[in-house]
């Protein structure tokens, strides 16, 4: 029997708050130490279901990773590639299951890739004409450029590949990735518009921080990769703006004090922009250094105006923003949002499915015939007591759960135990600020349509 939370709503939100670690920067960072040789350090480190992906399939590439309290130590392969000979399980994760096809090219003898049915869905085919481009022989053992595949290895011969830039900024930091194991330089010429850039962007900061050789335009669409070898480094992980968002999408939610510690304060990730947005919102958020926290106050807790954002770079913000949208007095527009089709789950039709299902006006955009954005004029609260679906997929959990804190009575939802792929202690932070949750039956629940 499936279980659903049912989670009451609460009249305030306030307290002190700690944002987990960075999941795409401890990623970056547990592969970087892979992939040098010598023994690299990374402080700070997430530790969810989707790094512990990325761990057991750097220890499948011949990595040692110990975990120590507060730190990572990696001692890595460095240039000799091994013959693993490995079946490689990237369960869930987009980006391990795309890194790691990429390297297998350069390993010496086959790999299977694989991972969970999301992943399995999930559009694979341009990286995988790309690698071929680049001198890789995969095939897709089931659907045709899906997971799971085998890439027989053999080494990457390097040369130009071609990728779109509006399906997944992943095919790119995966080749990336890759690049440097080839055996001559690799150019990478990217087609139409590129979005997720702060995505690539941080995988240039990991690589170039290692060491690596190479040059990219500024218009993010011609990339240059040296042959190199990765140089250890010690590196501190930072906050994580997409986990902060569902707790600063709460402190705008309800007038008070809120304090959000483990921030540094600077960080490359799309994903800040989601302080800029509160603060459009009539948030104030400071950060203060010393205590390595930031500090949101808001004193209204009424959300009025009309607001528009592109979230062509901060894409994984989409489902938070849908959340907060439905308490927006007036209007909040959010489009360049396409990629997110491609995630986990449809993140924009299925955050729309399920407010439409609590009684909130959002309306979905599409732009050139895809779905792009949505609409919401939002209200001061709804009745709630409705089922509310995750389609599988953390964020549409997390995002709903907080949508649900200010309406009129409890909800219930799935996938309530998918918090552990990026934000584990996702619970534990929302009771401290009196979210009362209960595990209920899925028969019990009134009904609704659960995906
Ligand atoms: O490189 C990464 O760590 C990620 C890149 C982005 O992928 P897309 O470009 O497919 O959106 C992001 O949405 C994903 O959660 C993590
Ligand atoms: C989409 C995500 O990750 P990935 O693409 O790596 O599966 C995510 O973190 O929500």
């Amino acid at each position: 029997m499936r279980m659903l939370l049912k989670v009451d709503p609460i009249d305030s939100f306030s307290g002190t708050f700690r944002v987990p670690s960075s999941k795409p920067e401890t990623q970056r960072a547990i592969l970087v130490g892979t992939l040098a040789e010598g023994t690299s350090r990374v402080y700070n480190d997430l530790r969810c279901d989707e790094t512990e992906t990325m761990k057991a399939a750097c220890r499948a590439l011949g990595a040692e990773i110990t975990e120590h309290e507060g730190f990572l130590e990696i001692k890595g392969i460095g240039g000799t590639l091994p013959d693993i000979r490995r079946v490689v399980q990237s369960r869930g994760s987009g980006l391990v299951f795309r890194i790691v096809t990429a390297l297998a090219s350069a390993l010496p003898s086959p790999t299977v890739v694989t991972g969970d049915a999301t992943l399995r869905k999930r559009v694979m085919a341009p990286l995988l004409d790309a690698l071929r481009e680049l001198g890789a022989d995969i095939e897709s053992i089931a659907d045709e450029g899906k997971a799971p595949i085998v890439n027989w290895g053999g080494g990457l011969k390097g040369g130009t590949c071609r990728l779109p830039g509006d399906i997944s900024s992943q095919f790119i930091t995966a080749i990336l990735f890759a690049a440097p194991l080839a055996e001559g330089p690799v150019e990478i010429e990217v087609t139409g518009e590129v979005y997720s850039q702060s995505y690539i962007r941080q995988t240039l900061a990991s690589l170039t921080d290692a060491g690596i050789k190479l040059a990219v335009s500024e218009d993010m669409r011609h990339y240059h990769v040296e042959p190199s070898h990765y140089q250890t480094q010690d590196v501190t992980i930072h906050e994580d703006y997409t986990s902060a968002s569902y707790l600063l999408a709460a402190a705008a939610l309800f007038p008070g004090r809120t304090v959000l510690t483990n921030v540094y304060g600077d960080s490359l990730q799309g994903e800040f922009a989601i302080v800029p947005i509160l603060e459009k919102l009539g948030v104030s958020v400071t950060f203060d250094e010393d205590t390595l926290s930031m500090i949101v106050d808001n004193p209204e807790g009424s959300l009025c105006g009309d607001f528009e954002v592109d979230v062509m770079d901060c894409p994984n913000i989409v489902p938070t923003l849908a959340a907060l949208g439905a308490y927006v007095q007036g209007s909040l527009k959010v489009t360049g949002g396409r990629l997110t089709r491609f995630h986990k789950a449809s993140r924009i039709e299925a955050m729309a499915a399920e407010l439409t299902r609590a009684g909130v006006d959002i309306e979905v955009l599409y732009a050139d015939g895809v779905c792009d954005g949505f609409l919401v004029r939002g209200a001061q609260t709804y009745p709630g007591g409705v089922t509310l679906s995750s389609w599988g997929d953390h964020r549409i959990f997390m995002s709903l759960f907080v949508a649900g804190l200010r309406m009129q009575s409890a909800n219930r939802f799935s996938g309530f135990e998918d918090v552990k792929l990026s934000f584990p202690s996702f619970m534990e932070e929302f009771t401290k600020a009196g979210a009362r949750t209960t595990a209920v039956e899925e028969e019990d629940a009134p009904a609704g349509a659960v995906a």
